[in-house]
Protein backbone atom coordinates (compact mmCIF):
# COMPACT_ATOMS: atom_id res chain seq x y z
CA UNK A 1 0.00 0.00 0.00
CA UNK A 2 1.29 3.35 -1.25
CA UNK A 3 2.12 5.60 1.49
CA UNK A 4 -0.11 8.87 2.39
CA UNK A 5 -0.95 8.03 -1.61
CA UNK A 6 -3.34 11.12 -1.57
CA UNK A 7 -0.47 13.13 -1.09
CA UNK A 8 1.77 12.04 -3.68
CA UNK A 9 -1.13 12.67 -5.76
CA UNK A 10 -2.05 16.33 -5.11
CA UNK A 11 2.19 16.84 -5.52
CA UNK A 12 2.49 15.28 -9.03
CA UNK A 13 -0.42 16.93 -9.96
CA UNK A 14 1.47 20.49 -8.98
CA UNK A 15 4.76 19.00 -10.38
CA UNK A 16 4.18 17.44 -13.92
CA UNK A 17 2.15 20.68 -14.43
CA UNK A 18 -1.09 18.16 -14.94
CA UNK A 19 -3.71 20.78 -13.31
CA UNK A 20 -3.55 23.86 -10.67
CA UNK A 21 -6.12 23.99 -8.32
CA UNK A 22 -4.96 27.18 -6.92
CA UNK A 23 -8.31 28.58 -8.81
CA UNK A 24 -10.32 30.50 -6.44
CA UNK A 25 -13.38 28.14 -6.58
CA UNK A 26 -13.65 25.22 -4.69
CA UNK A 27 -13.78 22.07 -6.84
CA UNK A 28 -12.86 23.74 -9.61
CA UNK A 29 -9.21 23.99 -11.07
CA UNK A 30 -7.10 24.55 -14.34
CA UNK A 31 -5.75 21.81 -17.15
CA UNK A 32 -1.98 22.91 -17.45
CA UNK A 33 -0.43 22.53 -20.90
CA UNK A 34 0.96 19.14 -20.28
CA UNK A 35 -2.60 17.50 -18.32
CA UNK A 36 -4.42 18.84 -21.00
CA UNK A 37 -2.48 16.48 -23.60
CA UNK A 38 -2.67 13.48 -21.28
CA UNK A 39 -6.62 14.61 -21.57
CA UNK A 40 -6.62 15.31 -25.16
CA UNK A 41 -5.08 11.82 -25.70
CA UNK A 42 -7.39 9.95 -23.32
CA UNK A 43 -10.35 11.57 -25.40
CA UNK A 44 -9.30 10.95 -28.75
CA UNK A 45 -9.40 7.07 -27.73
CA UNK A 46 -12.87 7.04 -26.24
CA UNK A 47 -14.31 9.08 -29.39
CA UNK A 48 -12.58 7.05 -31.75
CA UNK A 49 -14.78 4.01 -30.03
CA UNK A 50 -17.78 5.89 -30.06
CA UNK A 51 -17.74 7.26 -33.29
CA UNK A 52 -18.20 3.89 -34.83
CA UNK A 53 -21.93 3.82 -34.39
CA UNK A 54 -22.35 6.85 -32.23
CA UNK A 55 -23.07 10.51 -33.28
CA UNK A 56 -20.64 13.51 -31.37
CA UNK A 57 -23.57 16.36 -30.70
CA UNK A 58 -23.26 19.77 -27.78
CA UNK A 59 -26.00 20.39 -26.35
CA UNK A 60 -26.59 23.90 -23.99
CA UNK A 61 -25.20 23.90 -20.64
CA UNK A 62 -28.21 25.38 -19.45
CA UNK A 63 -31.23 23.36 -18.03
CA UNK A 64 -34.81 25.28 -17.74
CA UNK A 65 -35.81 23.69 -13.99
CA UNK A 66 -39.19 22.57 -15.40
CA UNK A 67 -37.40 20.09 -17.24
CA UNK A 68 -34.68 18.87 -14.57
CA UNK A 69 -37.75 18.51 -11.94
CA UNK A 70 -39.54 16.50 -14.37
CA UNK A 71 -38.22 12.84 -13.69
CA UNK A 72 -38.75 12.49 -9.70
CA UNK A 73 -36.09 9.96 -8.79
CA UNK A 74 -33.89 11.67 -10.99
CA UNK A 75 -34.09 15.63 -9.80
CA UNK A 76 -33.87 13.95 -5.95
CA UNK A 77 -30.81 12.35 -7.03
CA UNK A 78 -29.36 15.78 -7.85
CA UNK A 79 -31.42 17.95 -6.31
CA UNK A 80 -28.81 18.76 -3.10
CA UNK A 81 -25.82 18.95 -5.97
CA UNK A 82 -26.93 21.65 -8.57
CA UNK A 83 -25.88 25.11 -9.59
CA UNK A 84 -28.45 27.37 -10.72
CA UNK A 85 -28.73 30.59 -12.39
CA UNK A 86 -31.25 33.08 -11.57
CA UNK A 87 -30.45 36.38 -13.00
CA UNK A 88 -29.48 37.74 -16.63
CA UNK A 89 -27.67 40.89 -15.79
CA UNK A 90 -29.61 42.74 -13.94
CA UNK A 91 -32.91 40.94 -14.04
CA UNK A 92 -34.59 38.17 -12.23
CA UNK A 93 -34.82 35.50 -14.73
CA UNK A 94 -38.74 34.24 -14.77
CA UNK A 95 -37.33 30.12 -14.93
CA UNK A 96 -34.12 29.16 -13.04
CA UNK A 97 -31.81 27.38 -15.42
CA UNK A 98 -29.64 24.79 -13.67
CA UNK A 99 -26.13 23.81 -14.79
CA UNK A 100 -26.21 20.41 -16.03
CA UNK A 101 -25.27 17.85 -13.57
CA UNK A 102 -25.44 15.39 -16.35
CA UNK A 103 -27.88 16.02 -19.62
CA UNK A 104 -30.98 13.53 -19.60
CA UNK A 105 -33.40 16.45 -18.77
CA UNK A 106 -31.42 18.36 -21.51
CA UNK A 107 -31.67 15.72 -24.10
CA UNK A 108 -34.61 13.97 -23.54
CA UNK A 109 -36.93 17.10 -24.65
CA UNK A 110 -35.50 16.71 -27.72
CA UNK A 111 -35.37 13.08 -28.31
CA UNK A 112 -39.34 13.29 -27.86
CA UNK A 113 -38.64 16.19 -30.45
CA UNK A 114 -36.84 14.25 -32.53
CA UNK A 115 -37.56 10.23 -32.43
CA UNK A 116 -41.53 9.35 -34.41
CA UNK A 117 -41.10 6.86 -35.98
CA UNK A 118 -39.17 3.52 -35.57
CA UNK A 119 -36.89 4.13 -38.41
CA UNK A 120 -35.68 6.98 -35.85
CA UNK A 121 -34.23 4.39 -33.68
CA UNK A 122 -31.52 3.42 -32.41
CA UNK A 123 -30.82 7.02 -31.77
CA UNK A 124 -27.18 6.96 -30.40
CA UNK A 125 -25.39 10.74 -29.82
CA UNK A 126 -22.91 11.61 -27.17
CA UNK A 127 -21.01 14.49 -25.93
CA UNK A 128 -17.91 15.42 -24.04
CA UNK A 129 -18.76 18.47 -22.33
CA UNK A 130 -18.74 19.85 -18.49
CA UNK A 131 -20.75 19.15 -15.57
CA UNK A 132 -21.18 20.45 -12.61
CA UNK A 133 -22.06 19.09 -9.36
CA UNK A 134 -22.02 21.00 -5.84
CA UNK A 135 -19.88 17.94 -4.01
CA UNK A 136 -20.25 18.26 -0.32
CA UNK A 137 -17.89 15.33 0.40
CA UNK A 138 -14.06 16.24 0.21
CA UNK A 139 -13.37 17.43 -3.36
CA UNK A 140 -10.22 16.10 -4.83
CA UNK A 141 -8.85 17.29 -7.99
CA UNK A 142 -9.75 15.10 -11.22
CA UNK A 143 -11.12 12.45 -8.34
CA UNK A 144 -14.47 14.52 -6.72
CA UNK A 145 -14.67 18.30 -8.44
CA UNK A 146 -17.24 20.55 -8.72
CA UNK A 147 -17.23 21.06 -12.31
CA UNK A 148 -16.66 18.27 -14.13
CA UNK A 149 -14.67 19.29 -17.08
CA UNK A 150 -13.95 16.00 -18.97
CA UNK A 151 -17.96 14.67 -18.71
CA UNK A 152 -18.59 12.13 -21.52
CA UNK A 153 -21.81 11.08 -22.04
CA UNK A 154 -23.78 8.86 -24.17
CA UNK A 155 -27.17 8.56 -24.57
CA UNK A 156 -29.01 5.89 -26.74
CA UNK A 157 -32.13 4.95 -27.22
CA UNK A 158 -33.91 2.14 -29.12
CA UNK A 159 -37.14 0.27 -30.02
CA UNK A 160 -37.20 -2.72 -27.90
CA UNK A 161 -35.61 -3.82 -24.34
CA UNK A 162 -33.68 -6.59 -26.15
CA UNK A 163 -31.85 -3.57 -28.66
CA UNK A 164 -31.84 -1.62 -25.42
CA UNK A 165 -29.95 -4.57 -23.10
CA UNK A 166 -27.41 -5.67 -26.19
CA UNK A 167 -26.28 -1.26 -25.65
CA UNK A 168 -25.41 -2.07 -22.35
CA UNK A 169 -23.34 -5.07 -23.18
CA UNK A 170 -21.48 -3.00 -26.02
CA UNK A 171 -21.24 0.03 -23.81
CA UNK A 172 -19.32 -2.80 -21.11
CA UNK A 173 -16.88 -4.17 -24.57
CA UNK A 174 -16.05 -0.16 -25.10
CA UNK A 175 -15.59 0.55 -21.82
CA UNK A 176 -12.88 -2.63 -21.55
CA UNK A 177 -11.18 -1.75 -24.79
CA UNK A 178 -11.23 2.32 -23.99
CA UNK A 179 -9.23 1.33 -20.38
CA UNK A 180 -7.13 -1.62 -21.48
CA UNK A 181 -5.82 0.94 -24.32
CA UNK A 182 -3.70 2.63 -21.25
CA UNK A 183 -3.21 -0.27 -18.83
CA UNK A 184 -5.76 0.26 -16.41
CA UNK A 185 -7.48 -2.46 -14.39
CA UNK A 186 -11.03 -2.66 -13.99
CA UNK A 187 -13.75 -4.22 -11.36
CA UNK A 188 -17.37 -4.48 -13.05
CA UNK A 189 -20.09 -4.68 -11.15
CA UNK A 190 -23.83 -4.05 -10.99
CA UNK A 191 -24.39 -1.21 -8.21
CA UNK A 192 -26.37 -1.92 -5.30
CA UNK A 193 -30.36 -0.59 -5.82
CA UNK A 194 -29.45 1.82 -3.45
CA UNK A 195 -26.86 2.75 -5.52
CA UNK A 196 -28.75 2.67 -8.70
CA UNK A 197 -28.14 6.24 -11.05
CA UNK A 198 -30.78 8.22 -9.71
CA UNK A 199 -33.86 7.09 -12.25
CA UNK A 200 -32.03 4.20 -14.08
CA UNK A 201 -33.54 0.31 -13.70
CA UNK A 202 -30.12 -0.51 -12.85
CA UNK A 203 -26.03 0.83 -12.91
CA UNK A 204 -23.41 -1.65 -14.13
CA UNK A 205 -19.58 0.38 -12.90
CA UNK A 206 -16.37 0.15 -13.62
CA UNK A 207 -13.72 0.38 -10.35
CA UNK A 208 -10.13 0.89 -10.10
CA UNK A 209 -8.35 0.24 -6.77
CA UNK A 210 -6.12 2.68 -6.57
CA UNK A 211 -2.53 2.26 -4.90
CA UNK A 212 -3.81 3.15 -1.34
CA UNK A 213 -6.92 0.50 -1.58
CA UNK A 214 -9.58 2.65 -1.89
CA UNK A 215 -11.78 2.17 -5.14
CA UNK A 216 -12.26 4.94 -7.76
CA UNK A 217 -15.39 4.59 -9.89
CA UNK A 218 -14.24 5.27 -13.22
CA UNK A 219 -17.55 5.05 -15.28
CA UNK A 220 -20.86 4.33 -15.06
CA UNK A 221 -23.53 3.12 -17.35
CA UNK A 222 -27.23 2.81 -16.46
CA UNK A 223 -29.80 1.02 -17.93
CA UNK A 224 -32.91 3.14 -18.25
CA UNK A 225 -35.63 1.57 -19.23
CA UNK A 226 -38.70 3.35 -20.08
CA UNK A 227 -38.84 5.83 -17.15
CA UNK A 228 -37.12 8.97 -18.95
CA UNK A 229 -39.64 8.10 -21.89
CA UNK A 230 -42.48 8.09 -19.88
CA UNK A 231 -41.29 11.54 -17.97
CA UNK A 232 -40.42 12.84 -20.83
CA UNK A 233 -43.10 11.08 -23.75
CA UNK A 234 -40.60 10.45 -25.77
CA UNK A 235 -42.41 7.72 -28.54
CA UNK A 236 -42.29 6.13 -31.62
CA UNK A 237 -45.07 4.87 -34.35
CA UNK A 238 -43.82 1.22 -34.72
CA UNK A 239 -44.07 -0.72 -37.70
CA UNK A 240 -47.18 -2.42 -36.86
CA UNK A 241 -48.37 1.36 -36.18
CA UNK A 242 -48.69 1.19 -32.82
CA UNK A 243 -47.02 3.76 -30.41
CA UNK A 244 -44.22 2.88 -27.99
CA UNK A 245 -42.05 4.16 -25.47
CA UNK A 246 -38.85 3.98 -26.43
CA UNK A 247 -35.68 1.93 -24.15
CA UNK A 248 -33.17 3.92 -22.89
CA UNK A 249 -29.45 3.36 -21.83
CA UNK A 250 -26.63 6.40 -20.66
CA UNK A 251 -22.69 5.62 -19.67
CA UNK A 252 -20.30 8.54 -18.80
CA UNK A 253 -16.66 8.73 -17.57
CA UNK A 254 -14.71 11.82 -16.70
CA UNK A 255 -11.71 13.30 -15.28
CA UNK A 256 -11.32 10.49 -12.91
CA UNK A 257 -9.89 8.04 -16.22
CA UNK A 258 -6.88 10.79 -16.51
CA UNK A 259 -7.00 10.49 -12.42
CA UNK A 260 -6.50 6.53 -12.58
CA UNK A 261 -3.76 6.54 -15.20
CA UNK A 262 -1.79 8.80 -13.31
CA UNK A 263 -2.39 7.06 -9.78
CA UNK A 264 -2.41 3.75 -10.90
CA UNK A 265 0.95 3.79 -12.98
CA UNK A 266 2.57 6.39 -10.92
CA UNK A 267 5.75 5.53 -9.08
CA UNK A 268 7.76 7.16 -6.69
CA UNK A 269 9.73 8.97 -9.23
CA UNK A 270 6.42 10.40 -10.68
CA UNK A 271 4.11 9.56 -13.64
CA UNK A 272 4.64 6.48 -15.69
CA UNK A 273 2.31 7.19 -18.42
CA UNK A 274 0.79 4.58 -20.67
CA UNK A 275 2.69 6.03 -24.72
CA UNK A 276 -0.98 5.93 -26.05
CA UNK A 277 -1.82 9.38 -23.62
CA UNK A 278 2.16 10.14 -23.38
CA UNK A 279 2.57 14.13 -24.71
CA UNK A 280 6.04 12.17 -25.75
CA UNK A 281 6.50 8.97 -26.32
CA UNK A 282 10.09 9.38 -26.76
CA UNK A 283 12.50 11.66 -24.93
CA UNK A 284 16.12 12.43 -26.50
CA UNK A 285 18.57 13.70 -24.56
CA UNK A 286 21.18 14.90 -26.12
CA UNK A 287 24.37 15.43 -24.00
CA UNK A 288 26.18 18.34 -24.97
CA UNK A 289 30.10 19.67 -24.56
CA UNK A 290 31.65 22.24 -26.04
CA UNK A 291 33.26 19.71 -28.48
CA UNK A 292 30.75 18.14 -30.81
CA UNK A 293 27.73 20.00 -29.71
CA UNK A 294 26.18 20.57 -33.52
CA UNK A 295 27.09 16.99 -34.18
CA UNK A 296 24.98 15.41 -31.48
CA UNK A 297 22.21 18.05 -31.85
CA UNK A 298 22.49 17.20 -35.90
CA UNK A 299 22.18 13.36 -34.85
CA UNK A 300 19.26 13.87 -32.57
CA UNK A 301 17.50 15.85 -34.95
CA UNK A 302 17.68 13.40 -37.48
CA UNK A 303 16.20 10.99 -35.26
CA UNK A 304 13.57 12.84 -34.05
CA UNK A 305 12.50 13.06 -37.70
CA UNK A 306 12.48 9.25 -38.23
CA UNK A 307 10.45 8.20 -35.36
CA UNK A 308 7.69 11.23 -36.41
CA UNK A 309 7.95 10.26 -39.86
CA UNK A 310 6.97 6.75 -38.03
CA UNK A 311 3.98 8.05 -36.61
CA UNK A 312 5.66 8.85 -32.52
CA UNK A 313 5.49 11.87 -31.13
CA UNK A 314 9.35 13.06 -30.06
CA UNK A 315 10.67 15.86 -28.00
CA UNK A 316 14.67 16.61 -27.68
CA UNK A 317 15.44 18.12 -24.35
CA UNK A 318 18.09 20.96 -25.45
CA UNK A 319 17.74 22.74 -22.53
CA UNK A 320 21.09 23.89 -21.20
CA UNK A 321 21.16 22.22 -18.03
CA UNK A 322 23.10 19.43 -16.59
CA UNK A 323 21.66 15.85 -17.98
CA UNK A 324 20.66 14.45 -14.74
CA UNK A 325 18.20 17.12 -14.08
CA UNK A 326 16.54 16.38 -17.52
CA UNK A 327 16.47 12.33 -16.77
CA UNK A 328 14.80 13.57 -13.43
CA UNK A 329 12.49 15.80 -15.23
CA UNK A 330 10.95 13.85 -17.62
CA UNK A 331 10.99 10.13 -15.27
CA UNK A 332 8.54 13.23 -13.17
CA UNK A 333 6.44 13.34 -16.38
CA UNK A 334 6.62 10.16 -17.33
CA UNK A 335 7.73 9.65 -21.04
CA UNK A 336 7.72 5.92 -21.85
CA UNK A 337 11.32 5.80 -23.65
CA UNK A 338 14.20 8.18 -22.93
CA UNK A 339 16.89 8.19 -25.89
CA UNK A 340 20.52 9.32 -24.27
CA UNK A 341 22.99 10.83 -27.33
CA UNK A 342 26.44 11.77 -26.41
CA UNK A 343 29.82 12.37 -28.63
CA UNK A 344 30.98 8.98 -28.14
CA UNK A 345 27.55 7.44 -29.00
CA UNK A 346 27.62 9.00 -31.96
CA UNK A 347 31.15 8.00 -33.23
CA UNK A 348 29.82 4.33 -31.98
CA UNK A 349 26.84 5.05 -33.76
CA UNK A 350 24.53 3.86 -31.06
CA UNK A 351 21.87 5.56 -28.39
CA UNK A 352 20.95 4.64 -24.83
CA UNK A 353 17.62 3.69 -24.82
CA UNK A 354 16.19 4.03 -21.15
CA UNK A 355 12.47 2.45 -20.65
CA UNK A 356 10.44 4.71 -17.78
CA UNK A 357 8.25 1.72 -16.21
CA UNK A 358 11.54 -0.28 -15.74
CA UNK A 359 14.92 1.53 -15.74
CA UNK A 360 17.40 -0.70 -17.64
CA UNK A 361 19.34 0.98 -20.23
CA UNK A 362 19.58 -0.84 -23.71
CA UNK A 363 21.96 0.08 -26.54
CA UNK A 364 20.34 1.00 -30.06
CA UNK A 365 21.65 1.27 -33.11
CA UNK A 366 21.38 4.17 -35.07
CA UNK A 367 20.34 2.41 -38.05
CA UNK A 368 17.47 0.83 -40.23
CA UNK A 369 16.40 -0.87 -37.13
CA UNK A 370 16.16 2.22 -35.11
CA UNK A 371 12.42 2.51 -35.66
CA UNK A 372 10.91 -0.61 -34.97
CA UNK A 373 13.38 -1.29 -31.81
CA UNK A 374 11.98 2.06 -30.59
CA UNK A 375 7.90 0.66 -30.98
CA UNK A 376 8.94 -2.81 -29.14
CA UNK A 377 10.11 -0.98 -26.25
CA UNK A 378 7.16 1.66 -26.10
CA UNK A 379 5.24 -2.52 -26.71
CA UNK A 380 7.05 -4.02 -23.69
CA UNK A 381 6.72 -0.55 -21.90
CA UNK A 382 3.00 -0.78 -22.13
CA UNK A 383 2.39 -4.32 -21.57
CA UNK A 384 4.40 -3.97 -18.44
CA UNK A 385 2.39 -1.46 -17.16
CA UNK A 386 -0.79 -3.30 -17.92
CA UNK A 387 0.65 -6.16 -16.67
CA UNK A 388 1.77 -4.94 -12.75
CA UNK A 389 -1.43 -3.20 -12.80
CA UNK A 390 -3.79 -6.24 -13.09
CA UNK A 391 -1.29 -7.99 -10.91
CA UNK A 392 -2.07 -5.32 -8.45
CA UNK A 393 -5.66 -5.23 -8.51
CA UNK A 394 -5.87 -9.22 -8.51
CA UNK A 395 -3.68 -9.01 -5.35
CA UNK A 396 -5.87 -7.07 -4.06
CA UNK A 397 -9.23 -8.72 -4.17
CA UNK A 398 -9.57 -10.71 -0.85
CA UNK A 399 -12.51 -12.93 -0.69
CA UNK A 400 -13.81 -13.96 2.80
CA UNK A 401 -16.72 -16.04 5.25
CA UNK A 402 -16.08 -13.77 8.20
CA UNK A 403 -17.93 -10.41 7.98
CA UNK A 404 -15.23 -9.39 11.13
CA UNK A 405 -12.42 -9.85 8.64
CA UNK A 406 -14.16 -7.50 6.04
CA UNK A 407 -12.75 -4.79 8.33
CA UNK A 408 -9.22 -5.84 8.34
CA UNK A 409 -8.92 -6.64 4.70
CA UNK A 410 -10.07 -3.18 3.37
CA UNK A 411 -7.96 -1.65 6.00
CA UNK A 412 -4.57 -3.66 4.53
CA UNK A 413 -6.04 -1.86 1.07
CA UNK A 414 -7.77 -4.69 -0.38
CA UNK A 415 -11.37 -5.26 -1.47
CA UNK A 416 -13.21 -7.29 -0.06
CA UNK A 417 -15.23 -10.19 -2.02
CA UNK A 418 -18.35 -12.32 -0.27
CA UNK A 419 -21.23 -13.93 -0.59
CA UNK A 420 -24.44 -12.24 -0.68
CA UNK A 421 -27.76 -13.13 -0.90
CA UNK A 422 -28.66 -10.22 -2.77
CA UNK A 423 -31.60 -9.02 -0.05
CA UNK A 424 -31.05 -5.30 0.18
CA UNK A 425 -31.31 -5.53 3.99
CA UNK A 426 -28.21 -7.96 4.24
CA UNK A 427 -26.40 -5.51 1.84
CA UNK A 428 -27.01 -2.52 4.03
CA UNK A 429 -25.98 -4.40 7.04
CA UNK A 430 -22.56 -5.13 5.31
CA UNK A 431 -22.44 -1.43 5.10
CA UNK A 432 -23.55 -0.64 8.48
CA UNK A 433 -21.49 -3.23 10.02
CA UNK A 434 -18.24 -2.29 8.26
CA UNK A 435 -18.67 1.29 7.11
CA UNK A 436 -17.66 0.47 3.90
CA UNK A 437 -19.56 0.65 0.38
CA UNK A 438 -20.75 -2.74 -1.54
CA UNK A 439 -19.64 -2.17 -4.71
CA UNK A 440 -22.21 -4.33 -6.23
CA UNK A 441 -22.63 -7.45 -7.93
CA UNK A 442 -19.67 -8.60 -9.07
CA UNK A 443 -20.57 -12.02 -10.23
CA UNK A 444 -22.43 -15.17 -8.96
CA UNK A 445 -21.64 -17.30 -6.12
CA UNK A 446 -20.37 -21.05 -6.44
CA UNK A 447 -23.61 -23.76 -5.79
CA UNK A 448 -23.70 -23.87 -2.19
CA UNK A 449 -22.30 -20.88 -1.14
CA UNK A 450 -24.08 -18.98 2.35
CA UNK A 451 -24.97 -15.26 2.65
CA UNK A 452 -22.44 -13.90 4.80
CA UNK A 453 -25.17 -12.08 6.82
CA UNK A 454 -28.04 -14.17 6.65
CA UNK A 455 -26.84 -17.62 6.33
CA UNK A 456 -29.42 -17.51 3.22
CA UNK A 457 -28.25 -19.21 -0.16
CA UNK A 458 -26.19 -16.79 -1.27
CA UNK A 459 -26.69 -15.82 -5.24
CA UNK A 460 -24.15 -13.75 -5.69
CA UNK A 461 -20.16 -12.77 -5.02
CA UNK A 462 -20.35 -9.01 -3.60
CA UNK A 463 -17.46 -6.54 -3.69
CA UNK A 464 -17.20 -4.45 -0.22
CA UNK A 465 -14.52 -1.12 -0.54
CA UNK A 466 -13.74 1.57 1.13
CA UNK A 467 -14.08 4.70 -1.84
CA UNK A 468 -13.14 7.61 -3.33
N1 LIG B 1 -17.76 14.95 -8.76
C1 LIG B 1 -17.19 14.17 -9.70
N2 LIG B 1 -15.92 14.38 -10.09
C2 LIG B 1 -15.35 13.61 -11.06
N3 LIG B 1 -15.98 12.60 -11.69
C3 LIG B 1 -17.25 12.37 -11.32
C4 LIG B 1 -17.93 13.12 -10.33
N4 LIG B 1 -19.19 12.62 -10.19
C5 LIG B 1 -19.29 11.61 -11.08
N5 LIG B 1 -18.14 11.45 -11.75
C6 LIG B 1 -17.84 10.47 -12.80
O1 LIG B 1 -18.85 10.61 -13.81
C7 LIG B 1 -19.35 9.32 -14.14
C8 LIG B 1 -20.79 9.45 -14.62
O2 LIG B 1 -21.57 10.04 -13.57
S1 LIG B 1 -22.86 9.26 -13.14
O3 LIG B 1 -23.59 10.13 -12.27
O4 LIG B 1 -22.46 8.00 -12.60
N6 LIG B 1 -23.68 8.94 -14.47
C9 LIG B 1 -24.26 9.91 -15.20
O5 LIG B 1 -24.21 11.08 -14.89
C10 LIG B 1 -25.00 9.39 -16.40
N7 LIG B 1 -25.76 10.49 -16.96
C11 LIG B 1 -24.03 8.83 -17.37
S2 LIG B 1 -24.04 9.63 -18.85
C12 LIG B 1 -19.19 8.52 -12.86
O6 LIG B 1 -19.08 7.14 -13.14
C13 LIG B 1 -17.89 9.04 -12.31
O7 LIG B 1 -16.79 8.36 -12.88
MG1 LIG C 1 -22.10 12.04 -7.01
Amino acid sequence: MVENFSEWFHDILEEANITDSRYPIKGMAIWMPYGFKIRKYMLEKIKELLDKDHDEVLFPLLVPEAELAKEGEHVKGFEDEVYWVTKGGRNDLNEKLALRPTSETAIYPMYALWIRSHIDLPKKYYQVVNTFRYETKHTRPLIRVREITTFKEAHTAHATKEECDEQIEDFIEIYKEFLDSFGIPYLISKRPVWDTFPGADYTMAFDAIMPDGKTLQIGTIHNLGQTFAKTFDITFEDKDGEHKYVYQTCAGLSDRVVASIIGIHGDEKGLRLPPMVSPNQITIIPILFKKGKEEVMAKCTEIKEALEDAGLRVNIDDRDIRPGKKFYDWELKGTPLKLELGPRDLENNITIAMRRDEGEKIELALDDTLVDNVKDLLDKSYENLKGSAWKFQEEHVKFTENIDEIAELVEAGNVAAVNWCGDEDCGKEIEEKTGYDVLGIHKDAEDGAKCIVSGKDAKYVALVAKTY
